[in-house]
């Protein structure tokens, strides 16, 4: 879910109803009570990251502008059975007027991003939010459903969770989520002793500034080599806080990007491939975004703005590095 979709309102309809949620692997969760947190889904088994625990078509899906009554004229058309399925939802302001909009406000997720188009998916709409999710949720279009896959190993018991934000500082966090969705979190995350949540902070805001510089333009061309070190830093801030969300193929993209711009055909074949790996472990071998960093991994000169200096021209990976080598090389340390 993400704020998006929970800000937007429903209205008309564009997808008709669909056969009620197909779970692609049921066997590996079963929908139980979590204290605190209503329902959620709780591993049955050790599920391995990368497993595709979810592909699930919308009972529905509405643009963001729809109104209370778009939506109760659309529900009618709907079969009985997915009427039920919808308006036994959770509704985080329930009594707060506007039922039907504070479902959907409550469970949508954008089918895509920058999507103005909100789906319901009844059963990934069970999965709870953690700061620090084990599992990443994604439109596939096209395959017409929304895809969650293990992103962590999962341990028998745990519960899979999703992040409703796109993360940051715990103040920051707890705002939004108590803003756009009326809760207050209760994830393992936020439920950390204070000295963890202080140390864990200081990463993240350290994080955002990171992520911030690496997106000016004007400084990857510039200073390539210091937007480079931003990549290695914030990768390493994702791995201590275990990050292993859509932010890690993002960041590896990043590298990919700044290598391509000055030429290094070498280094940016391997920050691609990176990328592509990432994604896939988020997505599954037919995301899309997966099949264009397959492209780019083929050749990087496609990207378009491949070759904007000839600064760091480099044809191919210098023979026999591994390890550290590899990386220390990969990272323009040595
Ligand atoms: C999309 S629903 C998730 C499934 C829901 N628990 C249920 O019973 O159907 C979102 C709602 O679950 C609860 N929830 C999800 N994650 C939570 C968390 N980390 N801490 C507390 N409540 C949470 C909140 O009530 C939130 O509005």
């Amino acid at each position: 879910m993400s704020s998006n979709a929970h800000n937007s309102g429903p209205t008309a309809h564009t997808l008709g109803p669909t056969p009620l949620n197909k779970a692609t692997s049921p066997q590996l969760f079963t929908l139980q009570s979590i204290p605190g947190q209503g329902k959620g889904l709780v591993a049955s088994r050790a599920i391995t990251p990368g497993t595709l625990l979810i592909s699930e078509a919308p009972l529905f899906a509405i643009p963001s502008a729809a109104s209370e009554r778009d939506l109760a004229t659309h529900l009618r058309t709907l079969p009985k059975e997915s009427q039920r399925a919808f308006l036994s939802l959770h509704n985080s302001r329930a009594g707060a007027g506007e039922p039907l909009s504070n479902i959907v406000r409550t469970n949508a997720y954008p089918l895509g991003p920058g999507s103005d188009l909100g789906g319901i998916f009844p059963l990934i709409a069970r999965i709870n939010h953690s700061c620090r999710p084990n599992a990443q949720h994604a439109w596939n279009g096209n395959e017409g459903e929304e895809t969650v896959y293990a992103v962590r190993e999962i341990k028998e018991g745990e519960q899979l969770s999703l992040s409703y934000h796109e993360g940051g500082p715990s103040s920051e966090r707890r705002k939004a989520l108590k803003e756009f969705f009326g809760f207050d979190c209760t994830c393992e995350m936020c439920g950390m002793l204070k000295d963890q949540i202080d140390i864990s902070d200081e990463r993240l805001r350290r994080a955002k500034t990171l992520d911030k510089a690496i997106g000016d333009a004007r400084r990857v061309r510039m200073t390539p080599d210091a937007a480079l070190k931003d990549c290695r830093e914030l990768l390493r801030i994702y791995e201590e806080e275990r990050v292993a969300d859509l932010r890690v193929p993002r960041l590896y993209y990043d590298a990919f990007q700044i290598c391509a711009m000055h030429s290094d055909k070498a280094r940016a074949k391997v920050f691609a491939e990176r990328s592509r790996e990432a994604r896939v472990m988020c997505e599954g071998e037919k995301s899309e975004e997966a099949e264009i960093m397959a492209a780019l991994v083929k050749d990087p000169a496609r990207f378009e703005n491949f070759g904007t200096t000839k600064k760091w021209k480099l044809e191919k990976v210098p023979g026999g590095l591994d390890g550290i080598e590899l990386e220390k090389w990969l990272w323009r340390e040595t």
